[in-house]
């Protein structure tokens, strides 16, 4: 498998008027075409940092990061940008969908500036929502926004989805299916899938865990055995 993300000594740091905080320190690992990779640690640890440079939303401190042969440390805000809009798809735990258009809108916005997008109806299809096309987000409960966001999402084609927290914010049989999708859209659509999460069940479901403390990659353990999402409880 080629590698596709790559980390050298990456850090981040935060300037807090006299105060630097360390929100990332030294982190090297890599990440292979269709992995799926869970980065499991508690809160302030540092996880959102580490999505955040991967997917090209913050500024690197130092070190380095590369999305195959292309240097994120050291890429223009124009060349981030078309990375953002190819390369990487975000689902966040409250969804973030725009809350004045509809289900089917919010897809479309995604993938009209997108290089090589999937057509908005059959992606509908594939997170069951094809009859909720002209609902609005508060017609929805937050489990069908949560798949309308993962439309949006998959609809681009990226190669990496990002996800922060996915289902945090639903219930078991609601976070199941997400969670059936993410493995769907990783094994059939071949998407690497990196899911940011505190809830050391869903580490089960990935290829490998990356364990962050304090701002420290501090362990990245390999699965033998990834359990399918029916089989993870929390
Ligand atoms: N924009 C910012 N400015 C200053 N400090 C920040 C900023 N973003 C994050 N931090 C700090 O960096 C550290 C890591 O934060 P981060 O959001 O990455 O943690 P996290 O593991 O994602 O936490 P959570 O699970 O609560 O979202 C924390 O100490 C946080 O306060």
């Amino acid at each position: 498998m080629d590698i596709l993300l790559r980390a050298k000594n990456l850090r981040k740091q935060y300037q807090m008027g006299e105060v630097t905080v360390d929100a990332l320190k030294d982190a090297s690992f890599e990440i292979y075409e269709g992995e799926f990779i869970v980065v499991l640690g508690p809160s302030g640890s540092g996880k959102s940092t580490m999505l955040n440079l991967i997917g090209g939303m913050d500024t690197i401190t130092s070190g380095e990061l590369y999305y195959r042969d292309q240097s994120l440390h050291g890429a223009s805000e124009k060349e981030l940008t078309f990375y953002r809009r190819n390369t990487v798809g975000f689902v966040f735990q409250f969804y973030n969908l725009m809350p004045n258009l509809t289900a089917y809108e919010n897809v479309k916005l995604s993938v009209e500036i997108a290089k090589n997008p999937l057509k908005v109806e059959d992606v509908l299809r594939e997170v069951g929502l094809e009859d909720r096309a002209d609902h609005f987000p508060s017609q929805m409960s937050g489990g069908q926004q949560q798949r309308v966001s993962l439309a949006r999402a998959i609809a681009k084609n990226p190669e990496i989805l990002l996800c922060d927290e996915p289902t945090g914010a639903l219930d078991l049989a609601t976070g199941l299916q997400v969670l059936k999708l993410l493995r769907k859209f990783n094994k059939e659509y071949k998407k690497t899938v990196i899911i940011i999460t505190h809830n050391g069940e869903i580490a089960k479901m990935a290829d490998r865990v990356f364990y962050i403390k304090d701002g420290k990659l501090s362990r990245i353990e390999q699965n033998e055995k990834p359990l399918p999402p029916e089989e993870v409880a929390w």
